[in-house]
């Protein structure tokens, strides 16, 4: 059975894992640096960016993320964690991992729709639409020549993929449809099939 890691020091944790339990998965909750060599995949959910930042600090998460990443590794950031993977923020110096090809702004959809639902379709996902839960939501500005868009709503981009990472600005975990948490599986399943091919 697949191991998922649900980054546990802040934000929608519970919901994540429950997902990742209803697509067939071990779902666990990471506390501790030391967790993460028994994971398959990891979750970085939605939440705060800017108090799991100072967590992660706080817990020397930073450089162990990164090399969990290195070894290529799956990773699915959803709305805060979606920050936490982007390598440049709009109106930051700095950003945080580091991770993907993209530049993202933060609280992006106005005060009116601070919190919204609405239709999507996803690339490979979702064609015919899903449900997407946008709550104080970033969205994408800019993609890297290797990032695949694989949504967007009001002209904005809101999923994304680069190789090993999937992002997105909503949160997947908030309604039943677990299509896009069974996508980021079957990424995790693939990537355990190249690693198993290396290491034979
Ligand atoms: N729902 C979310 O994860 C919101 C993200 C939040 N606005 C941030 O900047 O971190």
């Amino acid at each position: 059975m697949l191991k998922i890691g649900i980054l546990g020091l802040q934000g929608a944790i519970r919901e994540h894992a429950q997902a990742v339990k209803n697509c067939g998965a071990e779902a666990i909750e990471v506390k501790s640096i030391e967790q993460l060599d028994q994971l398959d995949g990891l979750i970085l959910p939605g939440g705060e960016s800017t108090t799991m930042r100072r967590l992660l600090d706080k817990y020397n998460f930073m450089d162990p993320l990164r090399a969990f990443a290195r070894e290529g590794k799956p990773i699915f950031g959803t709305c805060a964690g979606l920050i936490l993977l982007a390598k440049r923020l709009t109106g930051q110096e700095k950003a945080h991992l580091e991770l993907m090809d993209i530049t993202v702004e933060r609280n992006s959809f106005g005060r009116q729709k601070e919190s919204f639902e609405a239709e999507i379709a996803i690339a490979g996902v979702a064609e015919d639409k899903m449900t997407a839960v946008f709550i104080r939501a970033p969205h994408i500005t800019e993609a890297g020549e290797n990032v695949e868009v694989l949504a967007k709503y009001d002209g904005r981009i809101v999923a994304v993929r680069e190789g090993q990472f999937l992002g997105c600005s909503f949160h997947p975990e908030l309604t039943e449809d677990s299509r896009l948490t069974a996508y980021f599986l079957q990424m995790v399943e693939e990537y355990k099939m190249i690693e198993n091919k290396v290491c034979n």
